[in-house]
């Protein structure tokens, strides 16, 4: 088995909605195809690989940087000990040589991408779906059959009331979905919380609405908003500050008896260590949220989680961001928390396979599919396709 070709693009991820930080009006993402000499009912393996929402995508550093080192590498130190089948682990160790440690931007997501189409290459060389791999080798064979998910949804819009925010709020919820989360912190308190009582409201409970600030708010703010909502008991109350200021969660969670979850954007299981140990989160009521697809893949991910259990972080605390099939793949195989979901925002990455069943908030994994399931859903597989120009 050889890789014989890697492609990359970057692909749009635009759409009118903001959050309190950003529009998304320019979002692109890193699309990465990769290929193998492998030929199965026809057609060549290939490992299929995104780096989600909100970072925007590099193909320069792809092209200049990790790929020649894939490229110049032995091609057999990129195999695991079958010699049949790519190692996810050596291939990101091969990508990270020459890498001084800290600094973790850019290209935590270009490896986030390449890392996730070599993990979906490598499930489905074994000929498995990911999660059961991930079960197996990480977990002791033990799976969760049904998956907590939920909408990361309720944007603004220059065009969007409050009418439209229940009726989004109420389509989650007929589409069998029970925690639903909105976006706050791009209005005054005031009008949020007309908006908050509205989606509450809608869901029958505060406490199945959850709020996202995207980091928008100063201590005192977040102190302010927080004192506002803790009436409604809300799911959690979700990056309330700048990712990396651990102080101010520390701070907060001396004024909020409530959920607070963070971590979406940690892009190293460093920083998410920083989180854990400085950020006085709470772990039998907080939530941590990494991002693998921005946080240099599965790979680190599986670090990020052992470290943490060290820490005394449960698995179940976590609920990986970025509502993409990988996320879900782990909270099955790995037994977290859940994961998120965009059943109706970042077309076509969002969401998970067209035809899987949202019940009572939780999803049932396909058992078939081997890989991570993106060919369950082929208005990604197309638009990825033809992005990379492989048809
Ligand atoms: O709006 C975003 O940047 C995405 C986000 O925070 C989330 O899904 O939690
Ligand atoms: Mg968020």
């Amino acid at each position: 088995m050889r890789i014989t070709d890697i492609r990359h693009v970057s692909a749009p991820l635009a759409s009118e909605m903001s959050n309190a930080f950003i529009s998304f009006k320019t979002m692109t993402t890193n699309v990465v195809a990769v290929e193998t000499d492998v030929v199965r009912d026809g057609e060549r393996v290939t490992g299929y690989g995104f780096s989600s929402n909100g970072r925007y995508a590099q193909p320069g550093l792809l092209a200049s940087r990790f790929l020649p080192r894939l490229h110049e590498a032995d091609p057999a130190s990129l195999l695991d000990e079958t010699g049949e089948n790519v190692d996810p682990q050596a291939v990101w160790r091969t990508l990270m040589a020459n890498e001084k440690p800290g600094g973790h931007g850019e290209r935590s997501f270009c490896i986030g991408a390449l890392d996730m189409a070599v993990w979906d290459l490598h499930a489905k060389l074994a000929g498995k779906p990911l999660w059961t791999i991930l079960s197996e080798r990480y977990n002791g064979g033990r799976y969760d059959e049904a998956v907590l998910v939920y909408p990361g949804g309720g944007y603004y819009r220059a065009d969007k009331d409050i009418e439209q925010l229940v009726a989004e709020m109420r389509g989650y919820r007929d589409a069998g979905y029970r925690i639903c989360k909105m976006k706050v912190g791009g209005l005054s308190l005031a009008d949020d919380l007309k908006r908050i009582e509205a989606a509450a409201e809608a869901l029958g409970s505060g406490e199945t609405l959850a709020v996202d600030a995207n980091g928008r708010f100063a201590l005192e703010e977040a102190i302010a908003f927080a004192n506002a909502v803790e009436p409604f008991r809300l799911a959690w109350f979700e990056e309330p500050g700048d990712p990396l200021d651990y102080h101010l969660n520390a701070e907060l969670v001396g004024h909020y008896p409530h959920a607070i979850a963070t971590g979406e954007n940690l892009f190293s299981h460093q920083d998410m260590n920083n989180l854990l140990r400085f950020g006085g989160l709470r772990p039998d009521v907080d939530w941590a949220q990494p991002d693998p697809s921005l946080c240099y893949g599965l790979t680190e991910t599986l670090v990020m989680l052992d470290e943490a259990e060290r820490l005394g972080w449960s698995r179940r605390r976590f609920l990986p961001h970025g509502g993409h099939q990988l996320g879900l793949n782990m909270a099955a195989g790995l037994q977290l928390g859940g994961t998120e979901s965009y059943p109706g925002v970042f077309a076509p990455y969002g969401g998970f396979a067209d035809d899987i069943p949202i019940v009572d908030g939780h999803v049932t994994l396909p058992r078939d599919q081997p890989g991570i399931g993106m060919e369950l859903k082929p208005a990604l597989m197309d638009e990825m396709r033809k992005r990379l120009e492989l048809d």
